[in-house]
């Protein structure tokens, strides 16, 4: 379980992230969706120790974890961050970039962990590609398949499916959850797009200006009556869709 309470940062007079609790069990996906600013990445980069918060507190599976020490590594071993442009190192093969989170083990065990995550990830047909010969999406979960090598407790994703087409989107969808499953990792998964969250997420989390306006199971958020805000996050989110069915159905009545 991965747990953090009253997490406040500000940048100058701004506060960027503002006391913001959450709690994500072990296999559960928690998307925390918002505007562009309104602190996502921020909030993401201080749970895997990448930023020093002002205030709050983090647990991992009941265990407190300082978030304040100054650190030589600066993320936590058990917490893994996917960032938003992968960082796969392009000399090397996908399997290679997989290999290089496990240099710690025996030869025996990379060999055997590696294809298990390589057939994890569905990237199995791919291993002897170099990056720059893959897809966005299988990019993506040879990333995955690098941060989750060592097994960690957390698994932290910014953005996974911006810059991919609706295809390669809708395949990490179904993969993400079934990876998130599989391994029982606790996810925080960061979106601008609730359609996603709506897809994938075991709980949601609205966010603006810093705060977090509504957390709950996407069923719940969907039903949003009270906050104004979260009404009209949703109702943009499913309008294309509406706006579909409109134009077909009154296209085909005509
Ligand atoms: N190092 C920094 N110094 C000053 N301000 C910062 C810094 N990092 C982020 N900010 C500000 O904090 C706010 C939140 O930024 P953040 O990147 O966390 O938002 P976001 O929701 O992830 O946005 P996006 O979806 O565009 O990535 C923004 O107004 C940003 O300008």
């Amino acid at each position: 379980m991965l747990k953090l309470e009253n997490i406040t940062k500000k940048y100058e007079n701004k506060i960027v992230v503002d006391d913001l609790s959450i709690e994500v069990l072990a296999g559960e996906i928690l998307a925390i969706v918002g505007e562009s600013g309104s602190g996502k990445t921020t909030f993401l980069n201080i749970i895997s120790g990448n930023i020093m918060p002002d205030t709050g507190k983090l647990w991992l599976n009941e265990e407190t974890i300082d978030l304040f020490f100054n650190r030589l590594i600066r993320d936590f071993p058990n917490i893994k961050l996917v960032p938003q442009d992968y960082r796969l190192k392009p000399e090397h093969k996908i399997w290679e970039n997989i290999d290089l989170a496990l240099t710690e083990y025996t030869h025996e065990y990379r060999k055997k962990r590696v294809s298990e995550l390589l057939e994890l990830c569905g990237i199995t047909a791919i291993k002897d590609k170099k990056p720059r010969e893959v897809s966005g999406g299988e990019k993506q979960r040879t990333a995955i398949a690098r941060a989750i090598a060592e097994e960690p407790q957390a698994l932290l994703l910014d953005e996974p499916f911006s810059n991919l087409d609706s295809i390669n989107r809708s395949h990490l969808r179904s993969k993400i959850v079934e990876i998130i499953k599989k391994e029982s990792i606790a996810c925080v998964l960061v979106t601008h797009d609730l359609l996603d969250a709506f897809l994938v997420a075991d709980k949601i989390a609205i966010m603006r200006q810093g705060k977090i306006l509504k957390i709950d199971t996407p069923e719940k958020i969907f039903q949003e009556k009270e906050d104004d805000y979260v009404k009209h996050f949703v109702k943009s989110a499913i309008e294309p869709i509406k706006m579909f069915e409109e134009r077909y159905y009154s296209s085909s009545a005509s």
